[in-house]
Order: structure tokens, then C-alpha cells, then sequence
């Protein structure tokens, strides 16, 4: 790995206005290697471009005179009040974007009041994570061929007090991902997965029937995360899951899938209140989480921007990022009229 620039820690953030300025200026702070594992999409990237130009494309219709004064941008998940509605996706390997890795993105969520659910590849241990929380925290599993040791793993974030289980179900194996190959991608010697062994190289399925078996001993609820089809989401409520995750993986996994903005609206269609539906995939903007929920969404998580925030500036990184996106989503609010999360239905959305 090349060296952590000097001053890494102490950078100053105040130039950094928007989520986009995150990621323009986290190129001059990882190494090529970890901004294109970070960066890129699968293929030939037009899910990536999708996700965001789904979001731009969508106009929103402001109601004027009605009493913005008291915000509230709080949201229930689970029996858990969180008070706005915007996560950390999991994502791999912080260890790899700042040498504090993982404990200052849980540092991070608390500054930001943010719940944080953190990967399976996690380079530090979930325990450690666990005891610098002040946030909820939630887990997600990548179910290994070894349905013992996943079992274990399960339980164990369970024990650390970890809410919920977000399983990933949208990643048989990792998608064509050429910029990843062309960096020549490998984890430096000192960075480990404490949790995960190996590289994802399953040779087992993973299907309904193994959901089923997760939830015969969770005690945690169980979400699926990667839905983009209604009819998976159908399934899913029939097999119990307590919540959905709208994904396309960011883009990373199969190329040219809808944007998860353009697939939400039927799956809120099909599952018809009956489970909450969460969505990821190009959340830049507070206008984007206003548009996510006024289409179904009850929350949403942010993946790459924090890996940028977290080498901009560790941290305080993760928190501006958090910061930032929370405060334009209570702007969003102001100036479409909507005082609470429940006011923002489609009505919010010019037809
Ligand atoms: C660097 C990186 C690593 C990721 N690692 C994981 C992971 O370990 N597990 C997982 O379920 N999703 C992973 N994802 C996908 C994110 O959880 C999320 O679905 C996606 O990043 C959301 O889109 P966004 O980056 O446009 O916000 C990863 C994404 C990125 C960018
Ligand atoms: C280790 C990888 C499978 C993590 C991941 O989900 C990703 O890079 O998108």
C-alpha cells in the first residue's frame, strides 16, 4: 500500500460543500488502487450513471404557505427511533481508505447521529466497532458455504448488540469489474477481514430455503438487501423477512439493472405497506432522500460517499458527509412544504 499522506488526519474539510466535492477531492487522499475500488461500477458502468441520473431526472412539486417552522425529520425502523432517515450502507474494507478504518466511521455515525450498518468485511472486529458505538448499529452477512460458521457469525453480532441483519442477496459472485482488475486489486498484507476469512468464491447457493433456516434462529430482524423485481419482494414478505433493501450493489454487481429510484415505485406498489422498504444506490443530494420517500422508501444509505469522507478527512469525514445530506434534506422540506417524513408522499413529485 503507498504510504497515508502526511496530515492525513488533521485536513481541512471547510472547502468540501456538497457530497460530489467529497469525492473530487478524496482522489488526491487514497491510493489509485482503493479510489477505484471505491469508485467504479460494474462493466461498462451505466447502472452506476444510472442511479444518478434517475434521481436528477425526477422534478419536484413545492406546496407554498404551509408551517415549516418545526422540522421533524425523525423515522421509526424496527422498534429503533433514529432521527433522520439517511444510513451507512455497508461497505468493505475501510482500512483500506483511512489508516482508523472502521472505528472512525463508527465515530463518524455518532457525531452524525447515524445508524451504521457495517459489512461483513469489516476490517475491524465487530466487538471493538460495537464498544465505540453511540448509534445503533446493524450487520451485514454475506453467508459463506460454511453454514456453521455463519451461524456463529450471526450470532455473535447479536451478542455485540448489533439490531438487525441485512443479508445480501444480490451477490452469487462479484459482477465484471474491469477498473478493479486494470488497479490490479489485492488487500495490503495489514489489512484483514477479521470476520471473513477469504475472498466471496461460494460454491453453495444461497436461496429462500437458507432465509428461511437465518430466521429460524435470529433474534435480530432479518433484512434482504439487493430487491430490484417485485415479485422478489412479494416473495419476500412471504417468507417473513422483516424489511427489504432496494439495491443495484451501487452499480457493482450487474450492469445495466434500472436505477433503484426507477424500480422502488413497483416494488412499493407490490409489497403495499406491508414491510419497510429501504433503498440505496446514487444518494447525493437531501432532494434525492425527499424523493426516495415520497416513491415508498422509509430510509435511505449511503455507500460511496462515505468511503470518500472517511479518506478526506476519517472521522470528521464521515460526519460532515452525514451532516451535510441530513441538513439539505431538512432544506428539501422547507421548501416543498413538508414538516414531517409522512407529509412526503407523491404529491411531492411532479407528474
Ligand atoms: C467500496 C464499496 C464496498 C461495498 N461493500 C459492500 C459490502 O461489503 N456488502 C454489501 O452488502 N454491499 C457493499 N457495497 C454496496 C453498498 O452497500 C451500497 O449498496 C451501495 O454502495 C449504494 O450505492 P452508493 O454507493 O451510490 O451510495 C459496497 C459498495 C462500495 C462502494
Ligand atoms: C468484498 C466485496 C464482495 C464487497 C462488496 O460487496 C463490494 O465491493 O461491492
Amino acid at each position: 500500500m503507498e504510504a497515508i499522506p502526511p496530515g492525513a488526519l488533521t485536513r481541512d474539510l471547510s472547502t468540501l460543500l456538497n457530497l460530489f466535492d467529497f469525492e473530487e477531492s478524496a482522489v488526491d487522499w487514497m491510493t489509485k488502487m482503493a479510489y477505484e475500488y471505491v469508485a467504479s461500477g460494474a462493466a461498462d458502468e451505466l447502472t452506476l450513471r444510472w442511479n444518478r441520473q434517475a434521481l436528477d431526472a425526477i422534478r419536484l412539486n413545492p406546496t407554498v404557505l404551509t408551517d415549516v417552522s418545526q422540522l421533524d425529520t425523525s423515522v421509526s425502523l424496527f422498534g429503533t427511533r433514529l432521527s433522520h432517515p439517511i444510513l451507512i450502507a455497508p461497505t468493505a474494507y475501510h482500512r483500506l481508505m483511512h489508516p482508523e478504518g472502521e472505528l472512525a466511521t463508527v465515530r463518524g455515525a455518532g457525531a452524525a447521529s447515524a445508524l451504521y450498518v457495517v459489512s461483513s468485511f469489516t476490517t475491524t472486529p465487530l466487538a471493538e466497532i460495537a464498544q465505540r458505538a453511540t448509534q445503533p448499529l446493524w450487520f451485514q452477512l454475506y453467508v459463506r458455504d460454511d453454514r456453521a460458521f455463519t451461524q456463529n457469525l450471526i450470532q455473535e453480532a447479536e451478542a455485540l448488540g448489533y439490531r438487525a441483519l441485512c443479508i445480501t442477496v444480490d451477490t452469487p459472485t462479484p459482477g465484471v469489474r474491469n477498473r478493479e482488475h486494470r488497479s490490479h486489486f489485492k488487500l495490503p498484507d495489514d489489512v484483514r477481514t477479521p470476520h471473513m476469512g477469504g475472498p466471496l468464491v461460494e460454491k453453495k447457493p444461497l436461496t429462500w430455503k437458507d432465509i428461511e433456516w437465518i430466521q429460524s434462529f435470529a433474534k435480530t430482524p432479518v433484512l434482504l438487501k439487493g430487491i430490484l423485481n417485485p415479485d422478489d419482494a412479494e416473495r419476500a414478505v412471504e417468507s417473513g423477512v422483516s424489511g427489504i433493501i432496494v439495491s443495484n450493489h451501487g452499480g457493482r454487481n450487474l450492469d445495466t439493472v434500472p436505477a433503484t429510484i426507477d424500480a422502488l415505485p413497483r416494488i412499493t406498489e407490490r409489497v403495499d405497506q406491508r414491510m419497510p422498504i429501504l433503498l440505496d444506490g446514487g444518494i447525493r443530494r437531501g432532494t434525492d432522500v425527499l424523493k426516495a420517500i415520497a416513491l415508498g422508501a422509509s430510509a435511505v444509505l449511503v455507500g460511496k460517499p462515505i468511503c470518500f469522507g472517511l479518506a478526506c478527512g476519517g472521522a470528521e469525514g464521515v460526519a460532515k458527509v452525514l451532516q451535510i445530506l441530513q441538513h439539505e434534506l431538512e432544506l428539501a422540506m422547507a421548501l416543498t412544504g413538508r414538516a414531517t417524513l409522512a407529509g412526503i408522499d407523491r404529491s411531492v413529485i411532479w407528474q
